[in-house]
């Protein structure tokens, strides 16, 4: 039984803050353009007023029981973005919309009425022209196919059965996770492609057991028509590309609802443009119910793409549609078995081609089998060989990289040793030309070598010298010690000396005193003339000793002129001229007396000042003795530098000379192992390193020759500084004897002096 009936269209109009709308709704069955006037009618108009529920209860419910009666059904929104196409369709949590509804509507009826439904949901999505099954999304092999009994069908697309609410749910929540969005400039959760939540229905007929009813539910949440010129995602290529799509197959639908409208039957409809409208052929002028929801926004800057949409819904509602009743006869019981018994030996001896096909492909499986296990055999035999082989090279590996660890360390140390090295051997060749050129040389390495040898007998020769002077050295700190004990014992002579000196001086000075009272004595008895012989005699003991015999000649003269002058006198008192003349002999006496006194203080005297410049040489001396005592230390000092120098240059050469020839004889034998792996360059390196090492070694022994002769002439200096010491030593000890004597001659003469005073 077939229905005619044309495409059912409503529209829905989704609330906005725009105060200004573009449309206004005459009833609800109309709406009119506010500035054209131009009316629209739909089978329904949704203001923003209505709710979800209601357009389900009002629309839905309706619609979708025609699936139970065997009639396909499709219900799409279309609309431009953001126009409430998925708010209707898919809702929210809170407003769920259509799909949610239908899925809890079949299901209640199912309860309710006991209906004997078999529903199997498949839900699939075009994107950018492409099928993706939304249950299954990795399945690629997507494609549209015809059949000339099935009609339009989807190949290799998921259909799964479902028993209860939930499990329909599920799927589609499953699907709804799967599906693209994206922002656009209206809408933050745009849709990016077109989703058919697909149903199909068979219902077990109660009253004619041998029927069931067919029908297909599609409900078909379209993505929106886009101004990609006022988009603000235009800079994305990806959700440009996305628009160009989605526009590309709306064009397609608006196309083939256009031609459809006019009901031409010999128009050709090309609803292969796009997939969409290629699925939608059975919906679009074919068999099914279909309902179409124009959703709007009807603010004003949207007034181009809601009149487009009214025209859309315009020309949907004058397309026809040919509703059936799809029903399948199922077959009496003895008809029933017949072709049962036909279909299962057809499907028997298709089954046993299928045997047939498959054991001769069993056979090749394994003839193949057997020669993929021969193959993985001979494999495993290589692999194992391979595994050994590795292993080998790996262990091979590990010594070559514990090789290289050490030639790398020697190379490091080598290089470092390389750096002091090159500057040495800058100096040496701008000291010594001949040999600049020939350091590069074998040559020059042999020689180098002979000196090397030469240079550590001469080593073992300075050594031996080293000890000699080292002995040398410790005589000469005894030396030293002596010499610092006599320096000692001088000038605790210095001291008693000085105290001597002192003493004498208060002696003489006592003895001046002595003789000015002997003047004084003496002065107030003598005539005029005695008192000039005093005055003389005191002079002279104030003068020299070449000016004493000047007044002693006087005195005398004074004498004889007493004489004459005691002749004169003869013709006076003679007793009176005797007592004069006695006097006068005790005076001379007494004058004779003085001139000894006078004497010996003179030669005094002189002892004191010999005395003095025995002092004056005697600092000298100390003097000297301090400045020799401060270069025998400053010598001291350098030899003991000299040795520690000595001894480590002695213990670095030897450590060194040790870490060369342990450095020469792991390289001679690490080179003798590995030469086979090491290039040219390595063998030059390596010959350069170890004739940079024997320079290295030939310039601290050079080094050490250079020390052992600078000990030799600090030695001679200090020799030389002994030798002078000990003359000092000699002089000091001359100077003692000449201070002994002279004290003794003191001794002396204080003994004749004081048996001199009266
Ligand atoms: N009738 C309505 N009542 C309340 N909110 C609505 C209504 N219609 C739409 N909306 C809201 O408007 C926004 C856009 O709606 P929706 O995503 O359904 O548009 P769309 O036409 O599907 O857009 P697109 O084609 O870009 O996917 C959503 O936030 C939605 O919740």
């Amino acid at each position: 039984m077939s229905i005619e009936e044309n495409i059912i269209t409503c529209l829905r109009i989704r609330p906005v803050q725009d105060s200004e709308k573009i449309i206004e709704c005459v009833d609800d069955k109309s709406v009119i353009i506010a500035r054209t006037k131009e009316m629209f009618s739909f089978e329904k108009v949704f203001d923003e007023t209505k709710t979800s529920d209601q357009i389900f209860s009002e629309l839905g419910v309706q619609n979708i029981d025609q699936c139970f009666e065997g009639k396909n059904v499709c219900m799409f929104a279309y609309g431009q973005t953001s126009s409430g196409k998925t708010f209707t369709m898919k809702g929210t949590k809170e407003n769920p919309g259509i799909i949610p509804q239908t899925i809890n509507h079949i299901f209640d009826k199912m309860d309710n009425e006991s209906v004997q439904l078999q529903i199997k949901v498949s839900f699939l999505e075009i994107y950018n022209e492409t099928i993706i099954d939304l249950l299954n999304p990795k399945e690629q092999n997507i494609e549209i196919r015809e059949h000339h009994s099935k009609g339009i069908y989807i190949q290799n697309l998921t259909e799964k059965v479902v028993q209860s609410k939930d499990e329909a749910d599920q799927l589609y929540k499953q699907g709804e996770a799967n599906r693209k969005f994206g922002e656009t400039s209206q809408n933050t959760q745009s849709s990016r492609s077109h989703v058919i939540f697909r149903l199909n229905f068979e219902v077990r007929d109660s009253k004619n057991p041998t029927k069931t009813l067919q029908s297909v539910l599609n409900l078909i949440d379209l993505a929106g028509s886009e101004n990609i010129g006022r988009s603000k995602t235009e800079k994305d290529t990806k959700t440009k590309n996305e628009g160009v799509n989605i526009n590309k197959s709306l064009l397609a639908l608006s196309n083939v609802i256009n031609k459809l409208s006019q009901n031409n039957p010999n128009q050709y409809i090309n609803y292969r443009d796009s997939k969409l409208t290629r699925l939608l052929q059975p919906c679009l002028g074919g068999n099914s119910r279909t309902i179409v929801i124009c959703a709007v926004n009807p603010s004003a800057i949207n007034y181009q793409e809601t009149r487009d949409t009214l025209n859309f819904g315009k020309n949907a509602g004058a397309i026809k549609n040919v509703v059936n009743i799809n029903e399948k006869q199922l077959m009496d019981k003895s008809s029933f078995n017949k072709e049962f018994i036909d279909n299962f030996q057809r499907e028997n001896s298709e089954l046993k081609q299928q045997v047939e096909k498959s054991e001769e492909l069993m056979k090749e499986k394994e003839i193949c089998i057997q020669s993929m296990q021969d193959q993985i055999e001979e494999l495993s035999v290589i692999k194992r060989n391979h595994i050994e082989k590795i292993m080998l090279q790996n262990e091979e590996l590990n010594d070559l990289r514990s090789e290289i660890m050490i030639i790398r360390k020697k190379n490091e140390d080598l290089k470092q040793n390389n750096q002091e090295l090159t500057q040495i051997i800058q100096d040496l060749r701008e000291k010594d030309s001949n040999n600049s050129n020939d350091l590069d040389s074998q040559n020059e390495v042999l020689r180098l070598r002979l000196q090397i040898d030469q240079m550590n007998e001469n080593m073992g020769k300075m050594s031996q010298t080293y000890q000699l002077m080292q002995e040398e050295g410790l005589k000469l700190t005894n030396q030293t010690q002596i010499l610092l004990k006599t320096i000692q014992d001088i000038e605790i002579e210095k001291t008693q000396l000085i105290a001597s000196n002192k003493l004498l001086s208060q002696q003489v000075s006592d003895m001046q005193k002595k003789l000015n009272q002997k003047k004084a004595e003496i002065q107030p008895n003598t005539i005029p003339q005695q008192q000039q012989q005093q005055n003389t005699l005191l002079n002279i003991v104030g003068s020299s000793s070449s000016q004493i015999s000047a007044p002693q000649s006087n005195i005398k003269n004074k004498f004889f002129w007493d004489d004459t002058d005691k002749e004169n006198v003869n013709n006076g008192n003679i007793q009176d001229q005797l007592a004069t003349r006695d006097k006068f002999i005790m005076i001379d006496e007494k004058v004779d007396i003085l001139q000894r006194e006078s004497f010996i203080l003179n030669k005094q005297i002189q002892q004191n000042q010999q005395i003095e410049e025995l002092h004056i040489q005697l600092s000298q001396v100390e003097h000297q003795l301090i400045n020799a005592n401060f270069k025998i230390n400053q010598l001291q000092q350098e030899v003991l530098t000299l040795k520690s120098l000595t001894s480590s240059s002695e213990s670095k050469f030897n450590s060194q000379g040790q870490q060369r020839k342990s450095f020469i004889s792991d390289c001679d034998s690490s080179f003798g192992d590995v030469i086979h792996k090491r290039s040219k360059k390595d063998d030059y390196n390596y010959i350069k390193k170890k004739i940079d090492t024997e320079v290295d070694s030939f310039t601290l022994k050079r080094e050490i020759r250079n020390l052992n002769k600078k000990i030799k002439s600090l030695e001679g200096l200090a020799e030389t500084q002994r030798i002078k010491l000990q003359e000092k030593i000699e002089q000091i000890k001359w100077v003692n004897i000449v201070r002994i004597k002279l004290e003794n001659r003191l001794m002396e003469h204080d003994l004749t002096t004081d048996n001199l005073l009266p």
